[in-house]
């Protein structure tokens, strides 16, 4: 469980407001809320990685010890320059299990591999001779390796096709099953937040607006929620009136 309490996050001007959160462990939390409404800063808060030049005030609690790599696993939204651009994702991937004393664990990253439809010679390649969205898949890739506890992921669907989308946020769920994990998967679309989220927080301009089950935000009258859920709405018959995928 991690407990956000009265946190504040500031550059030239006040970012997150009065933030109050519980995530409970083994839960798949979902942080929902549009371009700009503090998504990213409240992730980077919890990873104690707030940019240059900005502060924060309040406390964030976790009640067991959370080490980046090790225990939580961050699946960036810029993931471009999470690589070192001289290294194959062999010999990055080497490292990463080395820096924590272990080797790779074939039988796991080979499940990974298939799952996020990752061909095995890719491993041989450098960053620059993967694409955008290959890319991206390495980068969650690397960001579960190690088996983390918690596991942030920020807009991690982006550069995916519906179908692996959907294979992902499966497999996670399964990841969130077996390994006790808690997954803060933040997006801007409702429709697969409340199909896989068993927790859902709302934000708006840096703050929370409501939290609650998937069937509590169906309910709710708050004016932002009943906005999203009409734009979710509106989105959902227009994919089956063009036969795509969706959430049900
Ligand atoms: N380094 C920075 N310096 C100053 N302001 C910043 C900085 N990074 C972000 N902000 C501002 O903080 C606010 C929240 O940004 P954040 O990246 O958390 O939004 P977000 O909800 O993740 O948006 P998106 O869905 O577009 O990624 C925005 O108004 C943004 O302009």
């Amino acid at each position: 469980m991690i407990q956000i309490r009265s946190l504040h996050v500031r550059a030239e001007h006040v970012l997150l407001h009065d933030v109050n959160l519980s995530l409970p462990a083994h839960q798949f939390i979902c942080l929902i809320g549009a371009s700009g409404s503090g998504k990213t800063l409240l992730l980077k808060r919890l990873l104690d990685r707030l940019p240059d030049g900005m502060s924060s005030r309040g406390e964030v609690i976790s009640d067991e010890p959370l080490r980046r790599g090790l225990d939580i696993g961050y699946i960036p939204q810029q993931y471009t320059d999470a690589f070192l651009p001289f290294l194959t994702m062999r010999q990055l991937l080497r490292d990463t299990y080395r820096a924590h004393g272990s080797k790779i664990d074939h039988p796991y990253i080979d499940d990974v591999l298939r799952t996020l439809e990752l061909d095995p010679t890719w491993l041989n390649r450098y960053p620059g001779e993967l694409s955008g969205g290959q890319l991206q898949r390495f980068a969650i890739l690397f960001a579960v390796a190690l088996k983390p506890r918690l596991i942030l992921a920020d807009e991690l669907t982006t550069a995916l096709d519906p179908v692996l989308t959907r294979r992902l946020l499966d497999w996670l769920t399964e990841y969130q099953h077996q390994y006790g994990a808690t997954i803060v998967f933040v997006t801007h679309e409702l429709g697969p937040a409340l199909h896989y989220g068993e927790q859902l927080v709302l934000m708006q301009d840096g703050r929370i607006v409501e939290t609650g089950t998937p069937q509590m935000i169906e309910q709710s009258r708050h004016p932002f929620t009943n906005s999203l859920m009409q734009a979710h709405r509106t989105s959902l018959e227009e994919r089956k009136s063009s036969c795509t995928q969706s959430y049900p």
